[in-house]
């Protein structure tokens, strides 16, 4: 063997060669095509017969490209020029080796091939003085290798887009999902995808119990794959916060790999790449990495198993750190999306819990099953009822009965607004279109959008208002005082009056067609002293609601408070009673409430004084069954509770057979929580 220093005649190496290989370039075929072209020109410059490109997969030299008689080459001579980076001669074979280009930067793709130029030169060229050739052959290894390589980056860039952009997609897609193990199944089987092999999955770090939990959830028996947090390379990923590839050859350490998950899970691990992934996080600690994008905090890691044909690199971990920056960011933005929807949840809950509609009459039964229904759609409501009977809770159980219960709910009080403060206040403003409008101001009803806007006393809107009003409930749109763009709103509209609006309409100061609009469905509650019995439960209510915020114990009416009570007109109905119960919380410090306590104006039997029979029957309850209960339970309660809780004592006062008396309390409605005893 022979070093070549060179094989071509000066003269022979022209610029036509240099031109043909530019414009092939230019044309941007793909490498295959490209040696096509330019091959053959290359071998007629330097004066060969046959020969081509050869280069090495899989460590072993194999042609890329040829031309001529397909002779077997010595492999062992482009071996040597290669390793040697010289021209090498022997036997009639000359092997040119290619010069690997630096690679810059972060590797994209699979590296280039190392490869060499093959040839058997014509007779007469082999005999030709090595020496005279020496400056031209170089130049064109060099301009070969130089428009490998560009084709090479360019293929690879391609490829990286192509990549990315199907991360991009994926990532997009990851993040419409909202089920934990959707997403987690879906990433994975974004990876087996893009990354050609046969299985992905990501192990969550537990940090507290030192462990990598898989998820999807690879099953081991019904349990979810865990290994311990500093086994195998997963381990070594989390520790190092770098990515690893093992490729299952005879270099590589066998005791990286888990082998009783792969029994397990009867699976075999040919190769595998795993990457750190990682949340963003503001503060430096351990288990954090520097990257591009400032420090991270490793809460997990991603890994793909079994190349199919072939093994990982550095282009598999790559991508698959791409798609475990997605993921990470994909699987946290869920978590947080969850526990935001859990915490809305749960004050939305509370919320609703604090607006119950309480109440068992029959006419309040009656409400509660009409609100239900019309709950259910997106008609607009009109609320009807006297103040205080309860309008605006009404509304809010609405609200919280339908599907918009997690939007807002937003009251406005009509009456309390003029009109020109009313139509800023439910549409909005833009800065500047008043003297006061320094700002610019978002109305009622957008920020009611996707929720309900309880339009309290709407029967006191004014007629400009009103006009108003009527638009936005055709249109389904708003525009700002002073602006001109549309702004879509979805809001259902619950409106309340406790004026008697077809009057207010013949008088011409309710607009008819705004009352054909809002009174879609109408709900009216009746006045208290019209519900019976519920005016103990109300009172019940609201005594444990204030004895809970003051701290007390909860006081309990005795029978003659309950009976004075039972037929007190209350004229501010619940808002009167609540305040009547506010008031003796803080005020009676007994546990006993007793009629004085309650301190009620106005007439009630028990009352004292000499007109106790009159008022009693100026403001007993409508109907004389009425009276006559509420008559008798106030008068077993009184006997009961003369004889301290004895129930056969108080049954013979009352001249009834104890048994008869439980019977009497079953019918009047009363609990009998000591029967039989
Ligand atoms: N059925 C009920 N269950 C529990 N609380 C009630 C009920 N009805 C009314 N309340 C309470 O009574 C008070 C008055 O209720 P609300 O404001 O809803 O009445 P309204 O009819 O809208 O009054 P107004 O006509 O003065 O606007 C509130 O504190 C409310 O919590």
């Amino acid at each position: 063997m022979t070093e070549t220093p060179a094989l071509i005649e000066s003269d022979r190496f022209d610029n036509e060669l240099s031109m043909d290989i530019l414009k092939t370039l230019q044309a941007d075929h793909s490498r295959h095509d490209f040696l096509d072209v330019a091959i053959p020109g290359v071998l007629q410059s330097m004066g060969g017969t046959l020969g081509g490109l050869v280069s090495q997969r899989s460590g072993k030299w194999t042609p890329e490209c040829w031309v001529g008689e397909k002779l077997p080459f010595p492999p062992e001579l482009v071996g040597e020029a290669f390793e040697r980076g010289v021209t090498i001669s022997a036997d009639g074979w000359h092997a040119i080796p290619l010069a690997q280009p630096q690679r810059g930067g972060t590797m994209v793709g699979e590296p280039s091939p190392s490869s060499a130029l093959v040839m058997r030169l014509a007779d007469d060229m082999s005999r030709i003085e090595p020496a005279k050739s020496a400056p031209h052959t170089q130049p064109i290894a060099d301009m070969l290798s130089a428009a490998l390589h560009r084709i090479d980056t360019h293929d690879r860039n391609l490829q990286r887009i192509d990549q990315l952009s199907s991360v991009l997609r994926a990532a997009a897609q990851w993040q419409q999902l909202d089920d934990d193990e959707a997403l987690l199944q879906r990433i994975a089987d974004t990876a087996t995808k893009l990354l050609h092999c046969e299985r992905a999955s990501i192990f969550l770090w537990d940090r507290r119990r030192k462990k990598l939990v898989g998820r999807p959830a690879l099953g081991v028996q019904g349990k979810p794959l865990e290994v311990d947090d500093k086994a195998g390379v997963v381990g070594e990923v989390l520790s190092t916060g770098e990515a690893k590839i093992w490729n299952g050859n005879s270099d590589d350490d066998e005791s990286r790999v888990n082998r009783t998950v792969d029994r397990s899970l009867e699976f075999q691990t040919h190769s595998l790449v795993a990457v750190p992934m990682c949340n963003p996080v503001a503060h430096f600690g351990a288990n954090t990495k520097p990257t591009a994008h400032g420090r991270e905090e490793i809460v997990g890691v991603f890994e793909a198993i079994n190349r199919r044909g072939g093994s990982f690199d550095q282009s598999d971990a790559m991508l698959l750190s791409d798609l475990a920056l997605h993921a990470a960011a994909a699987i946290h933005s869920l978590q947080t999306r969850k526990s935001l929807t859990d915490s809305r949840d749960r004050l939305v809950d509370d919320a609703a819990s604090k607006t119950q509609l309480i109440g068992n009459h029959p006419s309040i039964d009656q409400v509660r099953k009409n609100a239900q229904k019309v709950a259910a759609t997106d008609l607009t409501v009109l609320v009807l009822g006297s103040n205080g009977t309860g309008k605006e809770v009404l509304a809010r159980h609405i609200h919280y009965e339908s599907n918009r219960r997690s939007g807002p709910f937003i009251a406005v009080n009509c009456a309390a607004l003029v009109e020109s403060l009313l139509e800023s206040e439910l549409f909005g403003h833009e800065k500047g279109s008043f003297t006061d409008a320094s700002q610019t101001r978002v109305g009622k009803f957008e920020l009611a959008n996707g929720g309900t806007l309880f339009l309290d006393e709407v029967g006191d809107m004014s007629p400009g208002g009103q006009a108003k009003l009527l638009r936005v409930l055709e249109d389904k749109v708003v525009v700002r005082v002073g602006g001109s763009q549309t702004i879509p709103v979805d809001v259902r509209v619950i409106a309340a009056t406790n004026q008697p609006l077809e009057q207010r309409i013949a008088e011409k100061r309710f607009r008819e067609d705004l009352f054909f609009r809002l009174n879609v469905v109408s709900l009216t509650l009746p006045s208290l002293a019209k519900r019976g019995d519920d005016v103990l439960m109300l009172a019940n209510h609201f005594l444990k609601h204030f004895a809970y915020q003051i701290g007390r114990t909860v006081p309990i009416l005795d029978a003659n408070a309950k009976l004075m009570m039972l037929s007190h007109p209350w004229p501010g109905n619940v808002r009167e009673l609540r305040n009547t119960m506010e008031r003796v919380c803080y005020l009676c410090s007994g546990d006993r409430i007793g009629v004085d306590d309650l301190m009620l104006t106005g007439n009630s039997p028990l009352q004292s004084g000499g007109n106790r029979e009159a008022s009693f029957l100026s403001n007993a309850p409508a109907t004389l069954s009425d009276a006559t209960r509420i008559y008798q339970i106030a008068h077993i309660n009184q006997a009961i509770e003369n004889c301290r809780g004895n129930m056969t004592e108080a049954a013979e006062r009352l001249g009834l057979h104890r048994s008869n008396l439980y019977r009497k309390m079953r019918q009047l409605g009363m609990p009998t929580s000591g029967e039989g005893a």
